[in-house]
């Protein structure tokens, strides 16, 4: 006769069609018990349509199969409050001084490094009226769920993304919501969302020092802020604005991203320092927090983007950037 741990061990790796991840990352299976004449599977329905369910019966009942001996099986569907099947071991937000600096870009590039390493990821994409995440990842699925829970959407190497493009029927249509309303559907993405498991969640954060911006360092237990700047006078300035604001709210400061810091041209051997002489290294040491590295405009980078790809590039400062995250 299987025990609880070898059932559990078998339930766990189901996959959940629904939600294109396993019971176990979801944190759905609830009980498990074994006895001579039957076996007992308590699963929380959290996100799960009567379809979906329906559907995931049948995947245990296959799993067990080959494991029930005269044991009959009993699937229980159970509501459990999803704050106790979020488990989010870590929360990290990535911020600009302004808009356009490529703050998403490095979001997934942060949740990329990390998932390489095999870490479970998320990201909360917050910035919710120019939402770019789903597209670098090539995610076009609608997100799905029941009165219980909203599903994220998972991205083709695993990382589980919720943003508000992808409640959009056109992902290109434009979200002109005001700040309470924003602030509300960024609660939502956090209060309302099956999460599961997870390591690391990122959260691309509202662009600049707006109210939006403080509503989600406010929400959400950050553990620690990355902070992205371009070299130009303007943006370093707003850097240390940001940074300040970090600092007010007690925000541990992760470091400091320096993007498009300068244009790699192959065929001339030579980098072109577009917006000037990249300085992000005496910035950080003269505001007092750590710089992690520079990222420079490189075109196939942009284009992977474009194509939903961006799980492909390779690029040495995503190491530094799990280093740091992992570190801190
Ligand atoms: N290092 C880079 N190399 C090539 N393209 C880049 C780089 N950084 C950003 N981009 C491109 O620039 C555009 C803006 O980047 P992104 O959306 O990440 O900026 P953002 O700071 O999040 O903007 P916003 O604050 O308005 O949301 C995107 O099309 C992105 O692919």
């Amino acid at each position: 006769m299987s025990t609880e741990a070898e059932i559990r061990e078998i339930l766990g790796k189901v996959k959940v069609a629904a939600a294109g991840t396993t019971l176990a990352e979801l944190n759905l299976l609830r009980e498990v018990t074994v006895q001579p004449d039957k076996i007992a599977v308590k699963v929380a329905s959290a996100g799960l349509s009567e379809d979906s369910r329906q559907i995931l019966r049948q995947e245990i009942e296959l799993a067990l199969k080959p494991v029930l001996k005269k044991q009959t099986l009993e699937i229980e569907y159970i509501t459990v409050p999803l704050k106790d099947l979020n488990r989010v071991k870590k929360v990290v937000a990535v911020m600009s001084g302004k808009g356009g600096v490529g703050k998403s870009l490095i979001t997934g590039l942060c949740a990329v490094a990390l998932n390489r390493q095999g870490y479970r990821v998320g990201i909360l994409d917050a910035d919710i009226t120019g939402s770019s995440i789903p597209k670098m990842f090539g995610a076009n699925q609608k997100i799905i769920g029941n009165e219980e829970a909203i599903l994220p959407v998972q991205s083709r190497g695993g990382i589980s993304l919720v943003s508000t493009s992808l409640l959009l029927t056109n992902q290109d249509d434009a979200v002109i919501w005001r700040g309470p309303l924003i602030s509300k559907m960024i609660n939502q993405f956090w209060d309302d969302v099956l999460w599961g498991e997870l390591d690391y969640m990122v959260v691309d954060l509202p662009p600049g020092t707006s109210d939006a911006a403080l509503t989600v360092l406010q929400a959400l237990p950050i553990s620690g802020i990355l902070v992205v700047f371009t070299p130009q006078g303007l943006v370093e300035m707003v850097a240390r604005k940001a940074v300040s604001m970090a600092k007010k709210m007690e925000k541990p400061i992760i470091g400091l991203v320096e993007n498009m810091a300068y244009l790699k041209v192959p065929e001339l051997d030579k980098k072109i320092e577009v917006f000037g002489a990249g300085h992000g290294e005496e910035l950080a040491k003269s505001i007092g927090v750590p710089f992690i590295g520079q990222m420079p405009l490189d075109p196939a980078l942009a284009a992977l983007c474009d194509n939903g790809n961006i799980e492909k590039y390779q690029h040495p400062l995503l190491d530094e950037l799990e280093k740091a995250i992992s570190r801190s």
